[in-house]
């Protein structure tokens, strides 16, 4: 499977910060448990997929971009990164460890901590992406190239060496959603998140 953007200039611009700010507990309650099974969903799928990163991605965009098995990213001019504490909030475990995985403990806990948004070229060389192609067709390409590999590797082979892989990081939501969600729809609450957040909507408005 091929994730990718029919927008321009956008893969994904990650979760709809307007659900969070002044939240209504129920909704968010759907939102984040909505997220959660379709991260779960993704990350554990029982077939290979591919990110072409066709646009910028941040904070939940990268997360998704993250959870594939490969990613090829359009460059010069897109960015991808763990923003949140850009945006004065806090990346949930689930999305730091999925960095950490990709990149190591080390690269993640900087970019974690200082937010940053990556160029292609930068995030290709920290490992983030593991190609970078000028632009659409030729990455669509690539994923596909990538993806024709597993004509020769049995399913179970892939699914179990994947799961194998990402487990740690998947039975810790699946032990923890209740307590994961219960966490967001508190913070979220909490006036200075809500500052933060406001601040951070008007900084985008044009
Ligand atoms: C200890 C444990 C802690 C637990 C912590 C608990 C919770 C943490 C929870 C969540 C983690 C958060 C994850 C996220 O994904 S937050 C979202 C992060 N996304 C961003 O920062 C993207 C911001 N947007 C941009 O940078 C740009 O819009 C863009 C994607 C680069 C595209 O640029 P472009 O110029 O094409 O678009 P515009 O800027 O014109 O945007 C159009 C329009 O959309 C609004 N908008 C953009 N992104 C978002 C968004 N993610 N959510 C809501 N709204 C968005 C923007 O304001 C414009 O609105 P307008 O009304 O002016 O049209």
């Amino acid at each position: 499977m091929i994730l990718t953007s029919g927008l321009q200039k956008v893969f994904c611009a990650g979760l709809d910060i307007t659900e969070f700010y002044n939240p209504n507990p129920d909704r968010l309650s759907k939102f984040w448990t909505t997220l959660q099974d379709t991260w779960l969903s993704l990350y554990t799928t029982s077939f290979p997929t591919v990110s072409v990163i066709n646009g910028h991605s941040p904070a939940g965009g990268c997360l998704f971009a993250m959870s594939c098995d490969y990613r090829v990213m359009v460059g010069p001019n897109y960015t991808i990164g763990l923003n949140e504490t850009k945006l004065g909030i806090v990346a949930p475990k689930w999305f730091q460890d999925t960095m950490v995985a990709v990149i190591g403990q080390r690269k993640a806990e900087v970019s974690l901590t200082t937010g940053k948004m990556y160029t292609t070229d930068e995030a290709l060389q920290i490992g983030l992406i593991d190609e970078s192609l000028p632009d659409a067709n030729s990455a669509l390409k690539k994923g596909t190239q990538f993806l024709n590999n597993f004509q020769k590797i049995s399913p179970w082979a892939y699914k179990m060496t994947k799961d194998i892989s990402r487990q740690p990081t998947v039975q810790w939501l699946i032990d923890n959603k209740q307590k994961d969600l219960d966490f967001v729809i508190k913070y979220m609450q909490s006036p200075t998140v809500q500052k933060n957040l406001e601040l951070y909507l008007q900084s985008l408005k044009k």
